[in-house]
């Protein structure tokens, strides 16, 4: 199958904590649209590729572009800003606040009218308002979320605050959602809702995604790339039919039972 043209280019990343080498020499393109999927042991790598993307580790070496922009040496906000969003796999919502003021927030660095411009000029601030509100109630309706709108966010049933979280991300806009264990904790049900609503939120916006995810299913359902990681390298990269046979995918992941 014919890749897309990459969105994301990472070249030669390396990140050291000490004596421990986290990332060694990791080199992979990420195409526009696609769901990419990022697999290996405990302690392979995965979340040390989340946290260089979004700008919390400052790798040694090495390179990021989106879109043809660097991302590498800039705050988390500034490439937040660029368009990079993320999930936790802790949940990053406000407890106190209701599911939609959470979904709220998320479009923060999209509201242009500040307080005091707010007040002098108060039809443009209450439209932009307006369409941030409609901009919020479509995720809510794509992630059916309806009945939990006023909720606060400390009280939503698991599997719907895994949801919320993704909804939160995804009000940001983001042209890169990167998605940290979505459905870890989750029951069969639930991670089956969460495949569909997945799917749902690829067919109707126009987003890239990279998953970091230990439930091998959902990576195999969803993912149209695949990269293995072991030991901060990377090992075996391809569809997931490829990814599945790889022998050292087998091995790191058999040897890791053993
Ligand atoms: N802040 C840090 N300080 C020191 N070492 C770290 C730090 N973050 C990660 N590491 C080390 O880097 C290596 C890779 O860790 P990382 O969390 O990226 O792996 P992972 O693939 O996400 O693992 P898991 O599936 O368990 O979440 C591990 O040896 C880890 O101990």
């Amino acid at each position: 199958m014919e890749r897309l043209t990459p969105l994301l280019e990472v070249r030669d990343l390396v990140l050291r904590f000490g004596g421990v080498t986290a990332l060694d020499g990791v080199s992979f393109d990420v195409g526009a649209g696609e769901l990419f999927a990022i697999i290996g042991p405990n302690g392979a790598g995965k979340t040390s590729i989340f946290n260089c993307l979004n700008g919390v580790y400052r790798p040694q070496q090495g390179t990021i572009t989106l879109d043809g922009t660097p991302l590498t040496g800039r705050s988390p906000a500034a490439i937040a800003s660029l368009g990079v969003a993320r999930t936790f796999q802790n949940l990053g919502l406000f407890e106190h606040l209701s599911l939609i003021d959470n979904l709220m927030l998320g479009r923060h660095h999209l509201m242009s009218t500040g307080m005091l411009s707010g007040m002098l000029w108060w039809g443009k601030a209450k439209r932009e308002e307006l369409a941030h509100r409609e901009a919020v109630e479509s995720i809510i309706e794509l992630l059916e979320l309806e009945s939990y709108r006023r909720m606060p966010a400390g009280l939503l049933p698991y599997g719907v605050a895994k949801r919320a979280e993704l909804g939160r991300a995804l009000a940001m806009e983001p042209a890169l959602l990167l998605l940290d264990e979505p459905v870890a904790g989750m029951n069969l049900e639930e991670t089956e809702d969460m495949a569909r609503y997945l799917t749902e939120v690829r067919r109707q916006l126009p987003l890239t995604m990279i998953l970091v995810e230990h439930d091998m299913r959902l990576v195999m359902d969803l993912a149209t790339q695949v990269l293995a990681l072991d030991f901060g390298v990377v090992i075996a990269s391809g569809t997931p039919a490829q990814i599945q046979d790889d022998p050292q995918v087998i091995e790191a992941y058999l040897g890791g039972a053993a």
